[in-house]
């Protein structure tokens, strides 16, 4: 079956992964782009992760033993890695008791939310599921999009959404907003990723000014 992909607001929320092995510091590497609490329970952990800590400060903790029931309190969402599988079923079980969504890698039963195969350039996510069917086609696929992004995309969408606000205070027609987005991002494209502010005021004016010549002929013709 194919699953739906929201697109979750992942700041500051609470996540916890048990299990400490380089299962779990590839999830903490995905996850730490979009800006979690993480905290990893395990006996022992993957040599890179304490190394990880240093980086990441307050946004990463480290708890050197077992998992206890008592972890998932204040957990927006698990994950659950351990080389113990009947524990990750047991921490499943406990997750979806509580409706707390669950992650067990590679388990697509105990799961409540799959991992997709991710590109992220800034804040463009493209997410790839195939339901489970064949994660190799999404990673395959992921290769094929990653190519088809153009140099540069992820920081002309954030350009251009410092914009947005300025378009909705000068322009109120949304069919002109619309034409002013599309020809940034041609235009954006056509010079490597870059659109400033200032064309984007110039664009304003233009836009407006052409909309008004448009409809002062209209009113003539009405005439
Ligand atoms: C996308 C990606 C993201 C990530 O892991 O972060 C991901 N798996 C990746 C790779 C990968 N995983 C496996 C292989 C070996 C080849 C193969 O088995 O096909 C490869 C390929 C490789 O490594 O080259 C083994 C595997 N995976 C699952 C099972 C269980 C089963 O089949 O029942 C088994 C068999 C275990 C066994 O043999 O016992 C299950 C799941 N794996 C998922 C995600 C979820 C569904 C995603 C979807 O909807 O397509 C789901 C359902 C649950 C989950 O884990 O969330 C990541 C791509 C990384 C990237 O982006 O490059
Ligand atoms: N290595 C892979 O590429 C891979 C790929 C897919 C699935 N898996 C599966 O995912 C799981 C984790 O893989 P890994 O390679 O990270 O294994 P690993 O052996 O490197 O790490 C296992 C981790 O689980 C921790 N652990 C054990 N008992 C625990 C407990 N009671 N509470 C908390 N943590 C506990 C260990 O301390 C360790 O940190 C395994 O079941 C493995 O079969 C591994």
């Amino acid at each position: 079956m194919a699953y739906f992909p929201f697109f979750v607001d992942l700041e500051g929320k609470k996540c916890l992964i048990a299990g400490g092995g380089i299962v779990a510091y590839r999830k903490v590497l995905v996850l730490m782009e979009y800006g979690p609490q993480i905290t990893v329970v395990a006996p022992q952990f993957h040599p890179e992760l304490p190394l990880l800590k240093k980086e990441l400060g307050g946004k990463l903790t480290l708890l050197e033993r077992k998992f206890q029931d008592s972890d998932l309190e204040d957990a927006d969402f698990v994950i659950a890695g351990t080389s113990e599988e009947e524990l990750n079923r047991h921490i499943s079980l406990l997750c979806k008791a509580k409706n707390i969504p669950i992650n067990v890698v590679d388990v697509q039963e105990e799961c409540s939310f799959i991992f997709p195969a991710l590109i992220k350039e800034k804040h463009i996510t493209v997410a790839i599921s195939t339901g489970g069917d064949s994660p190799t086609i999404a990673k395959y696929l992921k290769g094929k999009f990653k190519e088809a992004i153009p140099d540069g995309f992820g920081d002309l969408a954030e350009q251009l959404g410092s914009y947005r606000d300025l378009v909705k205070e000068k322009v109120d027609l949304i069919s002109i907003r619309t034409d002013i987005f599309q020809t940034m991002v041609e235009e954006g494209i056509r010079q490597g990723g870059v659109f400033t502010r200032e064309q984007a005021e110039e664009l304003i004016e233009r836009k407006l000014l052409e909309h008004e010549g448009k409809s002062h002929t209209n009113r003539n013709q009405e005439k």
